[in-house]
């Protein structure tokens, strides 16, 4: 999506060999309009596809999951990562490694919130090593529900996620792939 890599380039800031930070426009800062942009571009991406709710992890898909369910018109379901008094206590659970957070993670879907019937679409802010977007996975499985697609604003294509997901023929689409990082600037994939 040439209007999110314009963004990339011109905001986006390369930290160490792995992390891109577009928090002035995606996951800090949002940038609405362009919000609406992506999530109008997804469900041009997903729209042959039956879909009853979409499905994020919080806090950064949220943001995404809510405007693309616009177009959709469709629930948003996001996992939560940790333990209130106001989740319900039968929850579908998956086990999550952060990338950025480096921790561990129980991500949490009420069992009231997403059933057998359901036709999943996953949507997040980024794709790294796929943790998010596998635990996710697991999560629709567990209900006996169905993954029509996988989402994604940011693939960083030189770690695994991607690999693996396209591993398991899932549909899965990037608004903008990032190949790589070559002093300070990202490398988008053609
Ligand atoms: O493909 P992965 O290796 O799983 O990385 C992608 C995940 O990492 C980020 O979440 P983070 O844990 O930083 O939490 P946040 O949503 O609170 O920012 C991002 O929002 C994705 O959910
Ligand atoms: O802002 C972010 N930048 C990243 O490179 C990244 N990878 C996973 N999640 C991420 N969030």
């Amino acid at each position: 999506m040439e209007l999110l890599k314009k963004r990339i380039e011109e905001e986006g800031r390369v930290v160490g060999d792995e992390i891109l930070k577009v928090d002035s426009f995606l996951n800090h800062q949002m940038d609405i309009e362009l919000f609406q942009a992506m999530g109008e571009a997804f469900y041009e991406r997903f729209k042959t596809h039956k879909i009853t709710k979409i499905l994020t992890v919080e806090a950064s898909g949220i943001g995404i999951a809510a405007i693309a369910a616009l177009y959709f018109k469709v629930p948003v379901v996001f996992a939560k990562k940790t333990k209130s008094r106001n989740l319900d206590a039968e929850t579908y659970t998956a086990e999550v490694y952060s990338f950025t957070k480096q921790a561990y993670y129980d991500i949490q879907v009420s069992k009231r919130y997403l059933s057998e019937d359901d036709h999943i679409l996953i949507l997040d802010d980024f794709l790294a090593n796929g943790k998010a977007a596998l635990g996710l996975m697991a999560i629709v499985e567990q209900a006996g529900a169905t993954v029509e697609g996988i989402g994604i604003v940011i693939e960083k294509g030189f770690q695994e996620g991607g690999k693996l997901l396209r591993e398991r023929s899932v549909h899965l689409e990037s608004l903008a792939i990032i190949d790589g990082f070559e002093n300070g600037k990202v490398i988008f994939r053609k």
